[in-house]
């Protein structure tokens, strides 16, 4: 039976999708990796839950972002395999939106964890 179009069929070509990004893309697994030391670190400073929440939503942007990049390079990759400026602009601009989430989510870290790391050290 077909699925396109059910819930259930998006979903799961979504969830292909997540697979499909986490086995191709180094930098995705790199991201997951600090959602888990931030995770931890969140957990052992004791963050409220707006604080959490900020946190989940600083993930969902990098994570994101570096997600619809590397759909993008797929596609420019297979639309256009020969070198050419236009796509190197696409890529380009894309590779500097995931650069601005990435950013941003240094500066939300350090106004999330600076504050309390100074407390817990004693600075
Ligand atoms: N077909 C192309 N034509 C012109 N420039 C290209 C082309 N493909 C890649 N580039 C240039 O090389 C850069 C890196 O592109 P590439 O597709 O290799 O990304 P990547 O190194 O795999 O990026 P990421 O690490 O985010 O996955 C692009 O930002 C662009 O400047």
């Amino acid at each position: 039976m077909g699925t396109k179009g059910s819930l259930v069929g998006a979903m799961r070509c979504a969830l292909r999708g997540i697979g499909l990004a986490w086995r191709s893309e180094r930098n995705l697994r790199i991201h997951s990796l600090a959602v888990v030391v931030s995770s931890a670190g969140a957990w052992a400073l004791g963050f409220s839950q707006l604080e959490w929440a900020v946190l989940a939503l600083t993930w969902a942007l990098v994570l994101g972002a570096e997600m619809i990049n590397s759909s993008i390079e797929a596609l420019c990759d297979h639309l256009h395999p020969a070198r050419h400026p236009q796509i190197a602009r696409v890529k380009d601009v894309a590779a500097g939106a995931v650069l601005v989430c990435a950013l941003v989510a240094v500066i939300v870290g350090t106004l999330l964890f600076g504050p309390k790391l100074v407390v817990l050290l004693g600075c």
